[in-house]
């Protein structure tokens, strides 16, 4: 099932998987969720719950990843019919960024408008703390910037345009809606706005990448979400996307702090029920909201 060749999934092909999972649920999801590392129990949240395996699912990647359960979770949120991937796809797992973002263009034809992405973090900004939780106003592309990104391959008009603009790829509305929502639920403390630096992992930073990072205004570093989101916004889906500061980066080199996936897994424990509260509430009232 690995495989780093840049196989890109045709039209046809994501329409056999889409296809296959509304055959196989009668929720007709509007609104699509990711779960970053740690932050699985997001699931939870959904009501009525019908649960696919991505093992049972023909064509779809697996999760290799610890904290990434490997299941799509439809139901409804809040009343709205919803899909929640319980476990998402990193370049460092081997596969190829267009496998990597597949799920994007098959809830596309499944009939979803907005994505909500999670992920976990480390920390740039020397405001942040760990356990914060950071809008995604912006991104910094480094695979994409060196030539690997997901729409490298021939167009297909039907998912979108050739060159698609990313100036507007998190949507200004949202992320005002969350600072409201963050506000209302006592969050604000906490709830940070920023730039996120996706880079391919699996390996954390050096302390020199750190130190670049920070002189690059980068906020928050990780090793997913801008891919999803690329693809999302390339076949007209509006994003939304929270970063989930795990822990900071390492900065001085007589530190002897460590960056580890444990302490990543942790973090998404003691803040799940505030992400929970806060993307159950925007989503309660994404219906103000007009989509792109
Ligand atoms: O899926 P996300 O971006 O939340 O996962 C982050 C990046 C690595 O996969 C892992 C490192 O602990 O967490
Ligand atoms: N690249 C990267 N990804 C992370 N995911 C969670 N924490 C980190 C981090 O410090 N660096």
């Amino acid at each position: 099932m690995l495989s780093n060749s840049a196989h890109s999934y045709s039209y046809e092909e994501c329409k056999t998987i889409s296809d296959w999972l509304l055959a196989h649920t009668e929720v007709r999801p509007l609104v699509a969720i990711v779960c970053g590392s740690g932050l699985g129990k997001l699931a939870e949240m959904i009501k009525d719950p019908v649960i696919l395996k991505y093992k049972d699912i023909p064509n779809f990647p697996q999760s290799t990843v610890q904290g990434h359960a490997g299941q799509l979770v439809f139901g409804t949120l809040q009343g709205k019919h919803c899909v929640c991937m319980q476990g998402r796809f990193h370049l460092y797992e081997g596969y190829s960024i267009q496998k990597i973002t597949l799920p994007m263009r098959v809830f596309k034809l499944m009939g979803v408008h907005t994505v909500i992405l999670t992920n976990a973090a480390g920390s740039l900004n020397p405001g942040y703390r760990v356990g914060d939780i950071m809008v995604i106003k912006d991104h910094i592309n480094m695979p994409g910037l060196s030539g690997n990104n997901p729409l490298v391959g021939p167009n297909d008009d039907r998912f979108g345009t050739r060159f698609p603009c990313m100036s507007d790829a998190y949507d200004r509305k949202l992320r005002q809606l969350a600072q409201e929502v963050g506000a209302e639920l006592g969050f604000s403390d906490f709830l940070k706005e920023g730039v996120y630096f996706v880079l391919g992992g699996p390996s954390f930073e050096t302390i020199a990448e750190c130190r670049m990072l920070h002189m690059l205004g980068v906020d928050a570093v990780g090793m997913s979400t801008v891919h999803e989101v690329i693809v999302a916004r390339h076949c007209g889906m509006r994003c939304f996307a929270l970063s989930l500061i795990s822990n900071e980066a390492v900065m001085e080199y007589t530190s002897q702090e460590k960056a580890n996936h444990e302490e990543v897994l942790e973090t998404g424990r003691v803040r799940a029920g505030q992400m929970e509260e806060l993307v159950s509430t925007i989503v309660s009232r994404l219906e103000e909201y007009s989509a792109c």
